[in-house]
């Protein structure tokens, strides 16, 4: 964050849980945009990917265009933090979803293979207290149907992990988390990720 400036990030609204997203980061003393067209990133510094459902998220990234203005907007350096679908959407290689045919591609931006909805319909809910690398106390951490990350490549940092998995994975300026990180009431994550911006 530079100097006295509000940080200006912006908040994917196409689906899902954006509004607790945009709370949190409005708490921090940021500027909130709610994106849903190219357009809206426009003088943003980062944006906030959140939960849902990510095949409809896929759909709708492709049908508003926002699937390549966000690939440019990283290329010029803007920050992406995706939330639970919003980590599968950065995923380079996604599994559990071969089965929808025409589906758009998502962004494939992080170096990571993830597997939709792996913790099996049992456990689909669960909560857990991580310790996560760069912060003071555990998070406690709500995942919904989370994906679970597979692989990570020589670039990713693993912050967190869960059950010998990673949950919390950051590379450059870009950062995902299979988790709710909007839900817990604890504004950390949210923290983190205004501090990696530009
Ligand atoms: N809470 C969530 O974001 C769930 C993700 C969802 N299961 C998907 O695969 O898109």
């Amino acid at each position: 964050m530079a100097g006295n400036l509000r940080p200006q990030v912006g908040v994917l609204a196409l689906q899902g849980a954006f509004r607790e997203h945009r709370q949190a980061l409005e708490r921090l003393g940021a500027e909130v945009r709610e994106v849903r067209l190219p357009a809206d990133l426009a003088g943003l510094s980062g944006v906030v990917m959140p939960g849902g459902e990510s095949t409809t998220m896929r759909r709708l990234l492709a049908a508003t265009g926002l699937h390549g203005a966000l690939l440019e907007f990283v290329q010029g350096g803007g920050g992406l933090w995706g939330t639970c679908a919003g980590a599968i959407l950065l995923a380079r290689d996604i599994t559990g979803d071969s089965d929808v045919p025409g589906l758009p591609p998502a962004l494939g931006l992080l170096d990571m293979a993830v597997q939709r909805n792996a913790y099996g319909r049992q456990v689909d809910s669960f909560t857990a207290s991580l310790n996560v690398r760069g912060l003071e106390a555990p998070f406690e951490a709500f995942f919904i149907r989370a994906p679970v990350i597979t692989e990570v490549g020589a670039g990713v940092e693993v912050l967190a992990e869960h059950a010998g998995q990673p949950v919390a994975v950051r590379g450059g300026r870009l950062m995902a988390t299979t988790f709710h990180p909007e839900l817990s009431g604890d504004d950390s994550f949210h923290r983190l990720f205004l501090n990696m911006l530009p």
